[in-house]
């Protein structure tokens, strides 16, 4: 299975960028991943809702390049479908017995993720009514993926 993140703006935090090269390099064993960044856009303190559209609608048409046709599109959305991870797991192992090899997760920036993209998604994932960082959310959703694997794989990690 390749997995691709589709996710905006760089990590500049040590420790983050730490975390998520563990869950790499750990996600390696398992599947081919990618972790796609696009350019941020500057978002100004206060900005209108318009102006928000737009920096929306810029980083939205840079995360479309990278989508791929026949992958699995999963947006990363506070609305979404909350799922447990052994669901979570279960849709992964689902998707590739249905002859998916390939999904794309996509993270918004800052700011969220454009309506387009959001339409275009297979599926839309929520880990919950709160509102994370884009960075941060990059790690946690890597740690449920290697979950996932691990999970799939009858190993011992998800207790
Ligand atoms: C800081 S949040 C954006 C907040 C924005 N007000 C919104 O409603 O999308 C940045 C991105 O992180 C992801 N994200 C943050 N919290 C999330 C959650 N609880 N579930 C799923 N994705 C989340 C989404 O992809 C979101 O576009």
């Amino acid at each position: 299975m390749q997995i691709d993140i589709i996710c905006v703006g760089k990590v500049k935090e040590q420790y983050l960028r730490d975390a998520i090269a563990e869950y790499s390099k750990r996600l390696g064993r398992y599947c081919k991943l990618n972790i796609l960044e696009v350019a941020d856009e500057k978002t100004p303190e206060h900005a209108s809702e318009g102006v928000e559209r737009h920096i929306k609608a810029k980083e939205g048409e840079r995360i479309a390049k990278h989508i791929k046709p026949g992958a699995y599109v999963i947006a990363l959305a506070i609305d979404g479908q909350q799922v447990t991870s052994e669901g979570f797991a279960r849709k992964i192992d689902q998707l590739g017995i249905q002859g998916v090899s390939h999904i794309q997760f996509v993270i918004g920036g800052s700011i969220g993720m454009d309506d387009a993209i959001l339409r275009q998604a297979n599926y839309k994932l929520s880990f919950s009514k709160m509102t994370f960082p884009h960075q941060l959310m990059r790690v946690i959703l890597l740690e449920q993926v290697y979950r996932a694997y691990k999970i799939n794989a009858h190993e011992p990690y998800h207790k």
